[in-house]
């Protein structure tokens, strides 16, 4: 059989209805048809091409960004395109650009911590990109202690202004995406200070760039940060540096919704939580664990095809090497991202679908859930995101050595997706805050106040720290009841045992900085319990198609069973199951790869990418690796001329340097 049939013959053994799994993975038959239609117009559009991408200078690099970003808008207002579908576009032509930042961030800030009148002054200019805005929050020494930024907006009553200033070296705003080259604009945020008294952060819309000719307004010093890691990847985006030299804005271009100041300079707070300055980055770390199960869906989908094409020793008797795929190692390894892309979808739908609730109620003044929104979109953001990267890595030594090369598109996605890490806010940082959270709910317990939402299983503290896992045979662990329980003893065990001991220090804050590893822990163990949940909840719903459902099932006990192996530690040193059914769990692990085996290929294929987007040679849909390989190594530059630049400066010297010897 030749590599180009390996994956049609996979296909045919698919045990599911891979028209109908393209459809719960997209979330609707709509949102199919739009990502199909959209996907193929991008692919389609050679100003949307991007396998050179990592051999363009960074000059050229970012003028094909702003090419494709302005090729974008045009395509969005010709063929009137929906947010949904612009989104999608967005997501296909898959170059980030300072366009994320003006739609993901500017805009939000606006309408999140703008009142009324400031929405209906700026939206409009926003939506039509008569202006273009970023997000000024991080500074050169001040990140994620947002409380410590040092950049000033001193109120002057005398001319109704605010003077925004940078006063020290640390106090350049730095990071901030579309800042370096391209926004005339930037919510800015700073110290607001008022007669001498400091009232804390607040976001200021600002104008950087002349609307003429572009040029930094007076008392403006705007650039780039410079290169980051790896070759193309982030590096089409304009990270900025910006420094204020007492630049004037007028009063009313303080974002109020949450605090105002009077023409007199009088400070005033609504009854708003003032956490809802923070409300932008809630709104994209949402965003941001979806975009966990793109990326790692894409990273599976290559390392998952390729595995079916390459093959490594077990010839018999002249006949083809087994297929990679099919050792157990490879499967243990792959299999789990598989079901994690999946587990990482549902959750994201369900984070969406929190969003959303919690906006309603911020609308109707009800800010009792701003707080559990907070936990989760910055638990489920680290969690998602820290599992991604590791994947995107582990799905690159998957392909052995062709992993490497940049023609499988992994090395370009691991430095592309990296740095969701730490951006919209460092992992651990964010944990800290969940399990700040959890302290918070484990303390309450008892007071008469029962914790709801994700964290309403610690109304049942007394069962699970007391529960015995009913598991005696390794098919046990297939009941969504034992695997919840399971998850939430672990939980609800890491987090009392975490508050019992900081009841031992005298000085809280004190005792949560001694014990912040275990902390850390314990929060994850939380996020992981309301992924696995998500998961199961989503199996409850109707899921029409042939085998769709069964699959789904297999795939949410390969992730549940296969976090429960890798923190076996937590789970057995809890107490919430003992070694011999965590030994069971690993059994019913490798039963149930076997399973899910003859489906993945097809698994992979409802992600429905366009070879375009995969962007990988080991990734494509026909499977002809070797041939795309060897002709793609053929267009590298070096292999312009057979005798290298360089040849007789460098090399010919050297092997010729016995004549000069022998000579001397
Ligand atoms: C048409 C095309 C469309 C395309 C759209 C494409 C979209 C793409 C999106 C773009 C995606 C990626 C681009 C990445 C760009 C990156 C941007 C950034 O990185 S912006 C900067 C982000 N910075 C951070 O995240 C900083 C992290 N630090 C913090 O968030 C805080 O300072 C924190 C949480 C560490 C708090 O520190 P501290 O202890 O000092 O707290 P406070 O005293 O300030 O407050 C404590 C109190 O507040 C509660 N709290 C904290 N944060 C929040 C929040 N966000 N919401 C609600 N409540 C919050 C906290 O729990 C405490 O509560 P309490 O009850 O008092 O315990
Ligand atoms: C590609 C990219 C794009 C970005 N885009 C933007 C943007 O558009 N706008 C913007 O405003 N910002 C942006 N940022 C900045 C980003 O939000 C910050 O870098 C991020 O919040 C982390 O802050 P920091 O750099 O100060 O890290 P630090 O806080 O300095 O982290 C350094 C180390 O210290 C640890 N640490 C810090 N505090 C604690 C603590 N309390 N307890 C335990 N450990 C701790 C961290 O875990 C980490 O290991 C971007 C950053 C990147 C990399």
């Amino acid at each position: 059989m030749e590599a180009v049939d390996y994956l049609a013959e996979e296909r045919r053994k698919a045990e599911f209805d891979v028209e109908e799994m393209k459809i719960v993975w997209a979330g609707s038959r709509h949102a199919y048809e739009i990502s199909d239609r959209v996907s193929r117009l991008v692919a389609s559009d050679p100003v949307f091409r991007k396998d050179n991408r990592t051999m363009l200078s960074r000059k050229d690099l970012f003028k094909d960004t702003l090419r494709k970003a302005a090729h974008a808008w045009k395509r969005i207002i010709e063929l009137r395109l929906s947010e949904e579908e612009a989104k999608t576009l967005r997501f296909y032509v898959d170059q980030p650009a300072y366009t994320d930042l003006h739609w993901g961030m500017f805009i939000p800030a606006i309408k999140g911590q703008g009142t009324e009148e400031q929405q209906q002054k700026w939206l409009p200019m926003a939506y039509k990109m008569q202006i273009i805005g970023c997000y000024a929050q991080t500074e050169l020494g001040h990140g994620s202690n947002v409380q410590g930024l040092e950049t000033t907006a001193k109120f002057d009553p005398q001319t109704d202004e605010f003077v925004i200033h940078s006063p020290t070296l640390t106090s350049s705003k730095w990071w901030p995406g579309g800042l370096g080259k391209v926004s005339t604009h930037a919510v800015v945020y700073a110290r607001l200070i008022i007669d001498g008294q400091d009232h804390g952060v607040h976001g200021f819309i600002v104008q950087l760039r002349s609307l003429d000719d572009h040029s930094p307004l007076p008392g403006i010093t705007v650039g780039d940060v410079g290169m980051k890691f790896g070759s193309g990847a982030y590096n089409s985006m304009d990270n900025g540096v910006l420094r204020f030299d007492h630049v004037r804005i007028p009063r009313n271009q303080m974002l109020m919704r949450v605090s105002q100041v009077t023409r007199e300079g009088k400070y005033m707070q609504s009854d708003v939580p003032r956490q809802l300055v923070y409300g932008t980055m809630v709104y994209v770390r949402q965003t941001i664990v979806s975009d966990a199960s793109r990326a790692l869906s894409r990273a599976v989908c290559i390392a998952t095809r390729y595995s079916a094409v390459r093959r490594q020793f077990g010839s018999q008797n002249g006949g083809p090497e087994t297929q990679v795929i099919n050792y157990k190692t490879q499967q243990s390894r792959l299999f789990p991202l598989l079901a994690s892309a999946y587990a990482f979808k549902f959750v994201g739908e369900w984070l969406k679908w929190l969003y959303a609730d919690v906006t309603q109620r911020l609308e109707a003044n009800d800010f009792s859930t701003l707080p559990e929104a907070h936990a989760c979109t910055a638990g489920l953001k680290s969690v998602t995101t820290s599992a991604t990267a590791d994947a995107i890595e582990e799905c690159r030594k998957l392909c052995g050595g062709h992993g490497y090369l940049s023609s499988s598109g992994l090395p370009e996605l691991f430095a592309v997706y990296i740095p969701a890490c730490t951006y919209e806010g460092d992992n651990i940082v964010l944990l800290l805050q969940v399990a700040r959270f959890l302290m918070k709910t484990v303390s309450q317990l008892g007071s008469g106040k029962n914790p709801v939402g994700t964290t309403a299983y610690m109304g049942r503290v007394e069962h699970l720290t007391q529960c015995n896992c009913e598991v005696q045979r390794a098919e046990d662990w297939l009941k969504p009841s034992v695997i919840l329980e399971a998850f939430e003893a672990r939980a609800a065990r890491m987090s009392v045992a975490c508050a019992k001991s900081l009841s031992k220090f005298s000085n809280p804050e004190e005792g949560f900085a001694e014990l912040s590893a275990d902390l850390v822990e314990a929060a994850v163990a939380h996020c992981q319990l309301i992924i696995v949940s998500k998961f199961i909840e989503k199996l409850q719903q109707d899921i029409p198609g042939k085998g769709v459902k069964r699959q789904l099932e297999t795939l949410c006990n390969i992730y549940a069973l296969y976090l429960l192996h890798k923190h076996l530690g937590d789970f057995i040193s809890t107490g919430s199951i003992s070694p011999k059914q965590g030994a069971l769990a690993n059994e019913q692990l490798r039963l149930l790869y076997s399973q899910v085996r003859p489906s993945v290929i097809a698994l992979v294929d409802a992600f429905n990418y366009t070879d375009h987007y995969l962007g990988s040679i080991l990734g494509c849909y026909d499977g002809n690796v070797y041939q795309k390989l060897y002709d793609e190594a053929w267009k590298d530059p070096l292999n312009e001329t057979v005798v290298p630049d360089g040849y007789h400066e460098y090399i010919r010297p050297i092997l010729k340097q016995h004549i000069r010897n022998a000579r001397l």
